[in-house]
């Protein structure tokens, strides 16, 4: 049978469809590229007409502002004058209109919500929404609210009332460890669902639940070890986060709550919450295409589930850029190299470097030991949808063969069931084939799969698996 996944794969946002020409990316004008956008916020031009004043906005107000040469967009109560960056946006002048004068928050998190616009446009920050009284529906008690976004406490009551059952928490000590428990009540847990940081006395896990993130998210009361460990009990939907005390003494209280604590938060609303994680290593795998591998702090558990991608961040002349990638495993690399590093605490990309961008070359050129910062994972592919399958036929261009590499691996390590995988591979020329030697290694050492033979297919090569 073949079993075609019916989800979007890669993720719409996910840079294999980005880096493939983009469905909806419009040519810019000569001078009109990020670095050069980036350029013109730092030239100290007035970019919003208000002389670096900042101004509370009303409703009427923000709705005057409909015109290209005169467009204001509000964005999670901040509004832009959004008129300089026309020009420069890669989604195309339309698309940005359509949210002219109005609340563009949803429009913009459907396309792209990975996009740092708080970075990328403060130049253009003309205010914040006025806040203005809401009669509330029971016309009692008169609640105040901003303008095109309501406070974070009511969303997350209203949704979290709507969502699944609400998971808790508790804490219990020994002399040394600090557990956190976080019951789910769900089934299908796993360490995948949980993401732990601490950071600068900031504690915070989130916890995966379908379609929410269940937040903990604290200022512990005391100090801990760098390194903890996460456990989940799968059954039952328990994850156990095991801390170590700096000092033997006994904890009063877990911490003070910081943001979101305690929430259950739709996942599109938690925002990307990002990590700093150390180049380890850098190595061309063709002539335009490097791995990357990059370590995770020891205070920080993520693990990137098959077919879903993190974004990565850099500081480029002081703005922010975010890109998305897919990570790849290394058990193709374990056929040539010895010894691999092993365990979670790394995550492994490959990257084609396109030498006219802004965001590869500046990867390329970080040393080892320069800092990235990793987003949470994202993306709604499910290899639930890979089980009992018996023929698996993938197809991949260029660097969009990075999501394959780890459902390769699984398939052939986990799917009882599978007969024959099937890889096409396109590319412009065979050198641009990523890791074709130990493609055709692990063809040949597994029968099982109908692996190894090079096909010439018109002008594109394809590795058929
Ligand atoms: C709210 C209305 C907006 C709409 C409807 C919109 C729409 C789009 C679309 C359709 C694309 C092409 C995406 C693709 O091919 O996958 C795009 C790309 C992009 N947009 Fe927007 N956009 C909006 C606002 C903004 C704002 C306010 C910014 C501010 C910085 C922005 C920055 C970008 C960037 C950086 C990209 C390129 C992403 C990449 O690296 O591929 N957009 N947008």
């Amino acid at each position: 049978m073949l079993n075609v996944p019916s989800q979007s794969f890669p993720a719409p946002s996910s840079q294999q469809r980005v880096a493939s020409g983009g469905r909806s990316k419009v040519p810019l004008k000569q001078g009109r590229s990020l670095m050069d956008w980036i350029r013109l916020t730092k030239s100290g031009k007035d970019l919003t007409g208000l002389k670096g004043r900042l101004i509370e906005v009303t409703e009427e107000e923000l709705k005057k502002h409909t015109k290209k040469d005169d467009c204001w967009i509000c964005i999670r109560g901040l509004v832009y004058n959004v008129s300089p960056y026309m020009e420069y946006h890669p989604g195309g002048e339309d698309e940005l209109m359509k949210a002219a004068g109005s609340d563009g928050t949803d429009l913009f998190d459907q396309v792209h919500r990975w996009v740092n616009y708080e970075s990328m446009l403060k130049e253009c920050l003309v205010g914040r929404m006025a806040i203005k009284p809401a009669v509330p529906k029971d016309y009692g008690e008169e609640k105040k609210v901003l303008n095109g976004m309501l406070p974070k406490s009511q969303v997350t009551d209203t949704l979290a009332k709507e969502g699944p059952s609400s998971p808790s928490y508790d804490w219990f000590q020994t002399d040394s460890l600090v557990t956190i428990v976080i019951y789910t009540k769900q089934k299908d847990i796993n360490l995948d669902s949980v993401i732990v940081d601490h950071q600068d006395d900031s504690f915070r896990a989130e916890t995966i639940i379908k379609d929410y993130s269940y937040i903990i998210h604290l200022g512990l009361s005391h100090e801990i070890q760098e390194d903890l460990s996460v456990r989940v009990v799968e059954n039952v939907g328990k994850i156990e986060i095991v801390l170590k005390k700096k000092e033997n003494t006994s904890w009063k209280r877990l911490g003070h709550p910081l943001e979101n604590h305690n929430s259950l938060i739709p996942k599109k609303d938690t925002g990307l919450h990002y990590r700093k994680c150390q180049l380890i290593s850098k190595e061309g795998v063709t002539h335009d295409t490097k791995l990357f591998c990059l370590m995770l702090p020891p205070s920080t558990h993520l693990q990137v589930p098959i077919g879903q991608h993190v974004y990565l961040k850099l500081t480029i002349t002081g703005t922010e850029i975010v890109k998305p990638y897919t990570p790849v495993s290394d058990f193709l690399l374990s056929e040539v190299k010895e010894p691999v590093l092993v365990n979670n605490k790394y995550i492994y990309f490959l990257i084609k470097i396109y030498p006219a961008g802004l965001f590869t070359p500046e990867l390329d050129h970080l040393h080892i030991g320069d800092f990235v910062s990793v987003s949470n994972p994202e993306g709604n592919f499910k290899i639930s949808q890979f089980q009992e399958l018996e023929d698996l036929f993938l197809l991949a261009a260029g660097t969009g063969f990075t999501p394959m590499v780890k459902i390769l691996n699984y398939a052939l390590t986990n799917i009882p069931s599978l007969r024959k995988v099937k890889l096409m591979f396109f590319n412009k020329a065979e050198d641009d084939i990523i890791w074709r030697s130990q493609l055709e290694k692990l063809a040949f050492k597994d029968k099982s799969s109908s692996l190894g033979r090079l096909q010439n297919c018109g002008k594109k090569w394809s590795v058929v698996t």
